[in-house]
């Protein structure tokens, strides 16, 4: 299990710093009110009020946020008329800001911390399998291919070693065979048992030469999540081990939180990440671009109000952004008039929710958005064979890498693949086991890369790889292990014949002051040279280029 904060310590620690710094904010709102009648220095008292009606309730001061809100509304009827506060008005903003005073002092017990649902929350990587078969060739040739896409096999001869040894706690499937010398159905008897004296809570995928009702009926009373039928072709197994193993957890959510209240930021960050959100807060609303294309939020979640510019305001420019015209922005305000939601509202914002918000609540509000927003981006990003980027997706990438890398003067290695005379493969073998193979190749490169590096598919039988933070001897190095790697994945063209295949590779580094166009016309041409020089090897670009273009 990944290490969750403890949230109920942290939002205990964001409630006493929350009362530590409450009585320097009354004395700011009374230095404010002092000045009231300095309509420069107004907005500043409307400003105070409307921070502490938005976060007094979240840190357990209910009554203060309504005093405050009622402070805020009165400054602010005065500020449209373009007027200071009238005496009435001075008087019972005196009595509000006396209010302010008397439940500071007064905050409510903290309720229990939250219980959220878990159903983010990531799990470690599980990519270790038991394999059960009696042929020891065919075991350790599954194993070795297995173990080209990333995954760790161990071997047992026979069902009787598998139940005699503890389970892994990260075993993540199990291959068993269905026939062995101990039985004809000796593979399902041992799961039976397995499962009964140790829980066994992993799926067991079934393979037999086997493809009888009661081979496949025996594995199914088993529990088997699949059943296969041998000769194994090795990207089905892949397929199905990944369906049905969680070894590649999902890409936490991204919220980035728009806040000038930053106790109150945190204190939406500490709950979204307790049910493994990922989340960046923004202050300074004026810094928002950085945040974007560093965080690349799956939403934002924003203050309606704050100083430099409003959320609506930042909402339209958001929505000026090619990459973020779909990306959903939640307001998270304690504004209720409507109109004012309204017109917030066309400026590209899709809801609204209002302060203050119970954690449950904010959770269950913004998991729905980002579990649709992600279906939503991976229908238009994705390449439909493989599952990678497509072509537009990936070329937007480099882009965003390119701009980081300039800005945070760090490194990317970008890679351009293509599969060796695959037109033979086709002519060969059909256009379908083509396709396999830019599965298999695809696979291949998301089981072994790192989850921050970024895969698509650009063409036909053509790949990218953007490896940020990498320099080039890592890169070539990597992109040999995988190179050799793919060179030995056995594809499978009938149930009698399996043939392999390669691929070239050219890599090219970011240089600063290079456009995403550079980087990706010097890893082709780098790549040109590798089918020149013969095919299956990984050739960089050469740094002459670079100067050349310098000239
Ligand atoms: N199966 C399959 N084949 C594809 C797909 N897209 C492109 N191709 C094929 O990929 C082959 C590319 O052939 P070429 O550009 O001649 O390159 P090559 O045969 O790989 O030769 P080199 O790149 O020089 O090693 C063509 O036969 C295309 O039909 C696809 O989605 N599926």
């Amino acid at each position: 299990m990944k290490n969750l904060p403890d949230v109920t310590e942290q939002l205990r620690l964001l409630r006493e710093n929350y009362a530590q710094q409450l009585p320097a904010k009354l004395a700011q709102v009374e230095d404010a009110f002092r000045q009231r009648d300095d309509l420069i220095e107004l907005p500043n008292l409307r400003h105070l009020a409307h921070s502490l009606a938005g976060s007094g309730a979240t840190f357990g001061y209910p009554a203060l946020s309504v005093a405050a809100r009622q402070l805020e509304t009165l400054v602010d009827a005065a500020l449209c008329d373009g007027r200071p506060l009238t005496p009435k008005e001075s008087d019972s903003a005196a009595q509000l800001i006396e209010t302010l005073a008397r439940e500071a002092r007064n905050p409510m017990v903290p309720a229990p911390a939250p219980i959220l649902p878990a159903s983010n929350v990531l799990e470690t990587e599980r990519k270790l399998i038991y394999l059960v078969e009696d042929d020891a060739s065919l075991a350790t040739d599954l194993s070795l291919q297995l173990g080209h896409f990333g995954y760790i096999v161990k071997i047992f001869e026979t069902p009787t070693q598998l139940l005699e040894t503890p389970v892994d706690p990260l075993l993540a499937a199990v291959l068993m065979d269905i026939v062995f010398p101990q039985g004809d159905l000796a593979g399902p008897e041992a799961i039976i048992q397995l499962s009964v004296a140790r829980q066994l809570r992993t799926p067991v995928i079934f393979f037999s030469s086997r493809n009888d009702l009661t081979a496949r009926l025996a594995a199914a009373r088993a529990g088997g999540a699949t059943y296969m039928v041998k000769p194994i072709d090795v990207g089905a197994l892949i397929a199905r081990l990944d369906n049905l193993v969680t070894d590649l957890p999902p890409e936490p959510y991204r919220v980035l939180i728009v806040d000038d209240n930053a106790p109150l930021a945190s204190h939406h960050a500490v709950t979204l990440q307790s049910v493994g959100i990922s989340t960046d807060i923004v202050t300074d609303p004026m810094k928002i671009l950085a945040h974007l294309d560093d965080f690349k939020p799956d939403l934002v979640l924003m203050d309606m109000y704050m100083p430099g510019c409003t959320g609506a305001e930042l909402a339209a420019v958001i929505r000026q952004l090619d990459n973020y015209v779909l990306v959903p922005i939640v307001y998270l305000s304690t504004e209720t008039d409507t109109d004012r939601r309204l017109i917030a509202m066309q400026l590209g914002a899709d809801d609204f929710l209002t302060k203050p918000i119970t954690p449950e609540h904010l959770v269950s509000a913004v998991s729905t958005r980002l579990r649709r927003y992600r279906v939503l981006r991976s229908h238009i990003e994705q390449d439909s064979l493989t599952g990678l980027l497509n072509h537009a997706a990936a070329k937007d990438r480099l882009a965003t890498e390119t701009a980081r890398a300039m800005r945070q003067q760090s490194c990317f290695c970008l890679a351009a693949l293509d599969l060796d005379h695959f037109k033979n493969v086709n002519d060969t073998y059909g256009h379908l086991i083509g396709d396999g193979v830019l599965k298999n190749l695809a696979e291949l490169l998301k089981r072994r890369l790192r989850r921050t590096d970024i895969v698509g598919r650009i063409g036909g039988e053509e790949f990218v790889v953007i490896l940020p933070d990498t320099d080039t001897q890592q890169a070539l190095h990597l992109m040999n292990e995988l190179r050799e790697a793919f060179s030995l994945v056995r594809q499978r063209a009938s149930s009698d014949l399996t043939f392999t295949t390669t691929f070239s590779c050219g890599i090219a580094e970011y240089r600063l002051g290079a456009n995403a166009n550079d980087i990706h016309r010097l890893a082709d041409q780098a790549l040109y040279q590798a089918k020149l020089a013969g095919r299956n090897r990984v050739m960089l670009a050469d740094s002459d280029e670079w100067r050349e273009d310098d000239d």
